[in-house]
């Protein structure tokens, strides 16, 4: 079960509990080159866990592997404890995973309910079999509403066209998809790298509040302030493996970006997957 929602991550009594998702010993190469290179990840539950690093590090081989939008080539991936495998996208989410891609996938000319429900669609009851039943859109339009409430988006109506939308309301649209999808895990790559800053500011605010419900959220950001608001720990990725994971408290910035680039040693614990 998770922890209680009220009180502060690092307080949280998640000691003892399985890992939500884990990454053990992962490679992928892609021809001559050698994107993730024995890389290990933990992500624990209701944290948010930033991923940060380099170009070229590796940090969207390893996400996408995450998703199961990669197969690796070796390693191990476990939730709570539990091997699972995944062949593509469709298996993690099947298990409760959810990813948001920077390039926000969002069909502009479609309302928000149906940006909402994209490939998962409510169909009406009735006889005929499932894919000739009619969309049920009075239902996803509620559910829709439901959601962005509950995540306080100020979106007038979900009839609305997404291309109506500002920068940020359009990203509020594909984080309301994965937390109404997203069970266990919700991956974000680069959520605000399109945004403004009162909109990333917005964005970073869905982030806890997904969090504080008990969700644990994978952060992949370049964005250091941000990182340093929102996440719990920070998983910093070097040539193709976790070279450390650190908390926010207990590094500052500069170390942070000088343990990404290899300026900087980590500590024994650091390199071990940390505190
Ligand atoms: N489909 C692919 N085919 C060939 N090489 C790839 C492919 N995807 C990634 N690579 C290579 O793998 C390495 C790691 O790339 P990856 O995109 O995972 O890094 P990254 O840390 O996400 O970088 P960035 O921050 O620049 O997006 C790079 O050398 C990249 O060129």
């Amino acid at each position: 079960m998770n922890a209680p929602v009220d009180q502060p991550p690092a307080d949280r009594p998640t000691a003892g509990q399985a890992p939500v998702l884990e990454a053990r010993g992962l490679v992928k190469r892609y021809g001559s080159v050698t994107a993730i290179n024995g890389a290990d990840f933990e992500l624990r539950p209701a944290e948010v866990l930033a991923v940060i690093g380099d170009n070229g590090a590796g940090k969207s081989s390893l996400i996408k592997v995450l998703a199961g939008a990669v197969v690796p080539d070796s390693g191990q991936l476990l939730m709570s404890g539990e091997p699972v495998h995944f062949r593509n996208t469709r298996d993690a989410r099947a298990h409760g995973i959810e990813t948001v891609y920077q390039d926000l996938a969002v069909i502009p000319a479609l309302d928000i309910a149906s940006n909402v429900f994209l490939g998962r669609e409510v169909r009406r009851k009735g006889l005929a079999g499932k894919l000739f039943r009619r969309l049920d859109m009075p239902e996803m339009r509620r559910q829709s509403s439901e959601h962005l409430a509950d995540l306080k988006i100020g979106i007038k109506s979900v009839n609305q066209a997404v291309e109506t939308l500002s920068g940020g309301q359009r990203q509020g649209v594909a984080v309301v998809r994965s937390a109404a999808f997203g069970r266990r895990v919700i991956i974000m790559d680069e959520p605000t790298a399109a945004l403004g800053v009162r909109e990333s500011g917005m964005v970073v605010d869905l982030i806890k509040q997904i969090r504080d419900r008990g969700i644990p959220v994978v952060l992949i950001s370049h964005d250091m302030p941000h990182v340093f608001e929102v996440a719990d720990r920070i998983h910093v990725h070097r040539l193709g493996q976790r070279a450390a994971v650190v908390r926010p408290g207990e590094r500052s910035m500069s170390d942070v970006v000088a343990l990404m680039t290899g300026a900087t040693e980590p500590t024994e614990q650091e390199r071990a997957g940390g505190s």
